[in-house]
């Protein structure tokens, strides 16, 4: 059979088109490791927890998942990484389609997932550096110098460099933290999920842990989505907000935007703390002054 040149060299050039698009576009917009949430749902025995949840995450920003207790943040988070399915909607990750595809494509995009899970949620009879190096012997084709190269790097840049020989037992929380970090990131991590990364911490402990995942989602330029409902959190580090009530997402900006922001439930969860009502009436006053 003659193989039909005009038409297929017409296809492939399409197919090139389309690619060198796709190719600009990621890269002129800084697209590249985008994450897409389309519409999802779910709900658990009749009782709905996600109503029809959007949102885009990008590259190289922290994307905070922000609500009280109870409003489906968790939830969602597990949808996007694959741990609950959701009963519609889809999830993308770089414009594949995640969700119910093919069990090695979900495999290659949870390869470039790196979790931080609420308690660190480290092996109790690893070492530290043996707890950063588990991903790489389970995931990686490196060699044991390699390995140990790169777990050296990851715990330098949390700033353990000194802290690979102990247990998890011999060190504080924060450590737990900076290790859980290290681990995350340690099979060169495009996407990276924390799940209330301050729970149990002091307040300055939880500072530091919010600028190193701040500062390592600009560095490797890796696509953060933090679920919190920290309100110092998303002053220090929300480059892109997203707040749910009751399984919905009400409001979506920056942290620039949303201590002005008119949606009643999310003035009450700001100014649900005297601090935060304290800080608004300082601003507010400030601007008199400087009206004067
Ligand atoms: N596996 C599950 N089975 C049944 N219900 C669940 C399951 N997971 C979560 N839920 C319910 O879904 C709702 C939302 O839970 P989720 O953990 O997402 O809340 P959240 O906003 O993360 O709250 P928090 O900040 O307290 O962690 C809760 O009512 C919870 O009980």
């Amino acid at each position: 059979m003659p193989v039909d040149n005009g038409r297929l060299s017409v296809f492939l050039n399409i197919k090139q088109f389309n690619k060198l698009i796709y190719g600009l576009w990621t890269v002129d917009y800084g697209l590249k490791n985008m994450i897409e949430v389309h519409n999802i749902h779910k709900s658990f025995n009749g009782a709905k927890v996600l109503n029809g949840i959007n949102g885009v995450f990008e590259s190289g920003k922290t994307s905070l998942l922000l609500g009280a207790s109870g409003t489906g943040k968790s939830v969602l988070l597990q949808c996007i990484v694959g741990l609950i399915k959701p009963d519609i909607g889809s999830i993308t990750y770089d414009g594949k389609v995640f969700t119910n595809n093919k069990l090695d494509l979900r495999q290659e995009i949870r390869r470039k997932i790196g979790m931080l899970f609420q308690g660190g949620a480290l092996f109790d009879s690893m070492t530290v550096e043996e707890n950063v190096e588990f991903p790489l012997r389970m995931q990686s084709s490196m060699t044991r110098e390699e390995r140990r190269d790169r777990v050296n790097f990851c715990l330098k840049r949390v700033g353990l460099e000194n802290a690979g020989k102990k247990m998890p037992s011999e060190i504080s929380g924060g450590m737990k933290k900076r290790v859980g970090i290290a681990r995350a990131i340690a099979p060169n991590a495009k996407y990276l999920f924390c799940d209330e990364p301050n729970s149990g911490l002091d307040p300055l402990t939880s500072i530091k842990i919010d600028e190193l995942i701040y500062e390592i989602t600009k560095e490797f330029d890796i696509t953060t989505v933090v679920v919190t409902h920290d309100m110092n959190s998303v002053m220090e580090i929300g480059d892109h907000i997203i707040y749910m009530y009751k399984g919905n997402k009400v409001w979506e900006g920056t942290k620039d935007d949303i201590m002005n922001t008119k949606i009643k439930e999310l003035n009450e969860f700001i100014f649900a703390s005297t601090l935060m009502r304290a800080a608004k009436k300082v601003d507010e006053e400030l601007g008199d002054i400087q009206s004067i």
